[in-house]
């Protein structure tokens, strides 16, 4: 039996109007002609999802999408222009740096004001108090008005108060892109917790890396509507494959030719070959240098379907490369890769030791691993097991290029 659903998000769409008019004064003057001064703006268009508790799904898409105005319709805080929302459960949300607080008032007074909002009542703050100042690790600031924190103060003080008011429901957009490391894995580590506990989360991110490692469903938007809902690693292959469209539309010009970058990636071929047990594989990686740069470099890295990124390398450290224009062909030769069954993607970028970055391809070529009997995940162990009386068994797992 599937889970209850939790969200129940019914054939909704969000009208923004947008002024023409740049002024006042001129909206002033325009008052009586105003629908002529106006255009109609649908961030989203017939969206349905039904969403069940106890899943974590991931909002991706390009920036303007309609993630965060997606993400505000489910938690009530804009109302769809046509459709409905029904939700259930306690909900907390983290939206945007900032809201819900009030700059004037101190960190402890927010938390009370935070969490009264959230439903809790004064002694279950003051029970979880210590908890939250904890785990925001606010510290005496607790005691300043928050319009003199850091906007990393404010995220963490917000996720604290959010993960400690046991919330059914959690909507987070992007925050934790803004905390440090230790409390971004900290947050990460409360998710987990979350999604053991049953609890239903969902999130709007631009990491492949965080949707492909959190979530369970992935909804990718484009100009307002649902371009695919269901599997992860398929939701980032569409996203990425959405982001390299954009990245060649920016290379025409404005009459459509090809605009010329100073280094761009010209062809990437990808070859295995299996020999005694082991797969070498190699990349070969055609780089037009279009003008001469001076310490160019090559970004080289290995991921998995699900954006997780396994290996990184980079030339400037092995080789000199080349300045002269042209092609110049690079050989990048990995024996004995031990990669387990899936599906990697290699990307590559072309920089200068400057930190200057020309063209970047994402990816420049998959790979498929096919499932072998030595188990599952993205090491390739060849466990071996003995059994009295048993025959062991030999298997090859080969590499299909994709
Ligand atoms: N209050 C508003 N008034 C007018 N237009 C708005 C408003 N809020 C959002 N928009 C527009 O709606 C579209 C979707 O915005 P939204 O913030 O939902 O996108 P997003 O996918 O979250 O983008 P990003 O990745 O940049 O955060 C954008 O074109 C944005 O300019």
């Amino acid at each position: 039996m599937s889970s209850p659903t939790i969200v129940s998000v019914n054939d909704v769409s969000k009208r923004f109007i947008m002024h023409k008019d740049k002024s006042l004064k001129e909206r002033f003057v325009n008052f009586r002609r105003a629908r002529r001064h106006r255009d109609d703006f649908w961030a989203l268009s017939e969206i349905s999802l039904d969403i069940h508790s106890g899943s974590t799904v991931g909002l991706v898409g390009h920036n303007g999408s309609g993630k965060s105005t997606l993400l505000k319709v489910i938690g009530g805080i804009i109302q769809p222009t046509k459709g409905s929302i029904l939700r259930r459960g306690r909900m907390a949300a983290l939206l945007e740096l900032g809201a819900g607080f009030h700059p004037d008032l101190t960190g402890r007074e927010n938390v009370y004001l935070n969490a009264a909002i959230l439903g809790l009542t004064r002694s279950e703050t003051d029970r979880h108090f210590d908890e939250i100042v904890d785990f925001s690790g606010i510290g005496e600031f607790i005691d300043t008005q928050v319009k003199f924190y850091s906007s990393g103060m404010y995220v963490r003080l917000a996720f604290a108060v959010a993960v400690h008011v046991d919330p059914d429901l959690l909507l987070v957009d992007e925050v934790l892109a803004v905390g440090d490391e230790p409390f971004q894995r900290k947050c990460m580590e409360k998710i987990a917790q979350f999604q053991h506990e049953g609890r239903t989360i969902i999130l709007v991110s631009h990491s492949a890396e965080q949707v492909g490692s959190l979530c369970d469903r992935v909804v990718v938007l484009d100009g307002g509507r649902i371009q695919h809902d269901g599997n992860p690693g398929e939701g980032i292959r569409i996203l990425r494959e959405g982001y390299e469209d954009e990245r060649r539309a920016v290379l025409r010009n404005a009459d459509g030719s090809r605009r010329k970058l100073a280094l761009e990636v010209g062809s990437f071929d990808l070859e295995s070959s299996f020999d005694a047990g082991t797969t070498t594989l190699t990349a070969r990686l055609g780089v037009d240098v279009n003008e001469s740069v001076p310490d160019w470099g090559v970004g080289f890295s290995i991921e998995t379907a699900l954006g997780m990124r396994l290996y990184n390398m980079t030339t400037f450290d092995e080789l000199a490369l080349p300045t002269s224009t042209g092609r110049h062909e690079l050989v990048f030769t990995i024996p004995d890769l031990r990669v387990g069954p899936g599906q990697y993607m290699i990307n590559v970028g072309l920089g200068d030791k400057a930190g200057r970055n020309y063209d970047l391809a994402t990816p420049a070529g998959t790979f498929q691993v096919p499932g072998d009997d030595y188990g599952n995940g993205v090491l390739a162990l060849r466990t071996s097991v003995t059994a009295e009386g048993a025959v062991p068994l030999v298997r090859n797992a080969k590499i299909e290029l994709t």
